[in-house]
């Protein structure tokens, strides 16, 4: 399939990083990106074709620090051309499952395994972000990726580990219902960021956009299940 990129908006100097979600097509990278940025769910979720970006300025001990978050496609043919521009200046890297599908959470070797094979350096801020705690429920624990096994890989990737829900963030349900799911606030996972990047090194001034990439392609995408192997 043909494509080619363009990018619209503007540019200017600024501490900011670059920050890319990655994970199976449908795990809600999208979702979560609005919810990280502008604290919003959108109304449409469409598949992302190529690559979608967004802004978030967070205040780190008196240092606003930029977020710039790459919502990266999940399905290969979306994303094929696009792969060496994810990987290029990359300061943290966010990998996104559903807890409610874990075949999504089958998945992350292989983007583990893809970041590797760009050569990201060992002292990248990495996460690893359960999705859709919402659909959590008690009955069907089978189905669902349990927080312990989350946990192991995390800790044998030196992943930080989150769990949350782009729709129904915790903040926005009821007290008892946290407590019983032992979620993440989205903005536990901002401050996470911002705190790691701020103590980065290879941070200095890197070139801001704001605006966006647009891919053409000739078909119009249809949403499905990919996983990456
Ligand atoms: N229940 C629930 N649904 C969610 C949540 N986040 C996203 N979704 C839904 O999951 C579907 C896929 O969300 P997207 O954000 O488009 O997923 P994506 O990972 O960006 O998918 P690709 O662009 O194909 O890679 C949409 O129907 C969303 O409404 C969540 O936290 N809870």
């Amino acid at each position: 399939m043909e494509s080619s990129l363009e990018f619209s908006g503007s540019l200017s100097r600024s501490r900011t990083f670059k920050v890319l979600l990655i994970g199976d097509s449908g795990v809600g990278k999208t979702c979560l990106t609005h919810r990280l940025s502008a604290a919003e769910f959108p109304r449409r979720a469409e598949a992302t074709i190529g690559v979608d970006f967004r802004e978030r300025t967070v205040d780190v001990d008196g240092e606003k620090i930029k977020l710039q978050l790459w919502d990266t496609a999940g399905q290969e043919r979306f994303r094929k051309s696009m792969v060496q521009h994810y990987y290029r200046n990359v300061h943290a890297v966010l990998f996104i499952y559903d807890v409610s599908s874990p075949a999504s959470f089958n998945g992350l070797s292989c983007w583990v395994e893809e970041c590797r094979q760009h050569s990201l350096g060992h002292d990248i801020p990495r996460f690893l972000i359960g999705n859709k705690s919402d659909l959590r429920s008690q009955s069907r624990r089978d189905l669902q990726v349990s927080q312990e096994r989350a946990l192991s890989f995390a800790r044998a990737n030196n992943l930080m580990f989150f769990e949350t829900s782009a729709m129904f963030p915790p903040e926005r349900r009821s007290e008892g219902r946290r407590r019983e799911l032992q979620e993440d606030e989205v903005e536990d996972i901002v401050s996470a960021l911002g705190k790691k990047l701020k103590r980065q090194r290879n941070t200095g001034n890197v070139l801001a956009c704001s605006g966006s990439f647009k891919v053409s392609y000739r078909r119009t995408p249809e949403k499905e299940v990919w996983t990456c192997c």
